[in-house]
């Protein structure tokens, strides 16, 4: 697939900090994508306490160098998943024009990712790519005032390491289709923290439509990019309610380091 991509036809409605492109790679693209990925040495695969990851671009020093190395011919020719990325113009002010990172998670069904922040490594621009089965994505913001006291009834929030408190009630809320691209920017990056819950299916309301139903006593979450879904199954479930099942998803988390160390002198060639 090489169309330009039109990123301001992407933009998630009720914000202007998150574009979501559909059919970002297409079938046979996410097929091989997912048999290279698979295929990875077995050395390439970080297992964490739910998930597993591979890290592809270079390895990141303590003070957010990236000690670059050369990236697959998977992502960087054919296809070309980083050429496309630069092409949607989403990186035109970061250091490098593109992503040169790439973290590859894996979830199986039922697993997710916590909320949390990027950190400041990366431009605050990250182009997340969806393979294998959809997946609800939630954006946070922090609580402004201290915790609620412990008879308040309300949902269990979380606290970071920093010690501030998440409001568990999304701010923005979007259905990722497998091929799918969403780009997330500016202070919805640096200021919000994201994360996707750790479930089998995402259930999506029948009496209150285009509203997937979250977890705990969080409420029902308008999905905002439901006018731009591809995919006739997630179109249908997301506006009508159902149920979307959780398949394994891999994800590639593309983002441009700005710090690069120069290995030329570190005796590379
Ligand atoms: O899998 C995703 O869509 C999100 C991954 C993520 O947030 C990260 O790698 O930092
Ligand atoms: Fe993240």
């Amino acid at each position: 697939m090489d169309s330009d991509f039109n990123l301001p036809r992407g933009r998630v409605p009720g914000t202007n900090e998150a574009y979501y492109i559909p059919d970002f790679v297409t079938q046979d693209e996410e097929a091989y994508l997912i048999r290279r990925i698979i295929e990875a040495p077995r050395h390439k695969w970080k297992q964490l306490a739910n998930r597993r990851l591979q890290t592809w671009g270079g390895e990141m020093t303590t003070n957010n160098i990236l000690i670059p190395s050369d990236m697959p011919a998977w992502l960087n020719q054919c296809p070309d998943i980083i050429a496309r990325l630069r092409k949607t113009g989403a990186f035109a002010s970061s250091t490098h024009g593109a992503p040169n990172h790439v973290i590859l998670n894996e979830y199986l069904s039922g697993q997710g990712i916590m909320p949390h922040q990027d950190g400041p490594a990366y431009h605050p621009v990250v182009g997340t790519i969806s393979l294998g089965s959809p997946a609800v994505f939630h954006y946070y913001e922090y609580k402004q005032h201290d915790p609620p006291s412990a008879d308040s009834g309300m949902a269990p929030v979380d606290i970071t390491a920093s010690g501030r408190t998440i409001n568990p009630v999304p701010v923005l809320s979007v259905l990722l289709e497998p091929r799918s691209l969403i780009i997330t920017t500016s202070s919805l990056y640096s200021h919000h923290l994201h994360g996707i819950e750790p479930i089998d299916s995402d259930v999506f309301s029948s009496s209150m439509p285009g509203r997937a139903v979250g977890q705990g006593s969080t409420g029902h979450h308008k999905i905002a990019n439901i006018d731009l879904l591809q995919g006739l199954k997630e179109q249908e479930v997301a506006r009508r309610g159902g149920v979307l099942n959780r398949r394994t998803r891999y994800s590639l988390t593309c983002r441009d380091v700005e710090k690069v160390a120069n290995t030329k002198f570190l005796g590379k060639r």
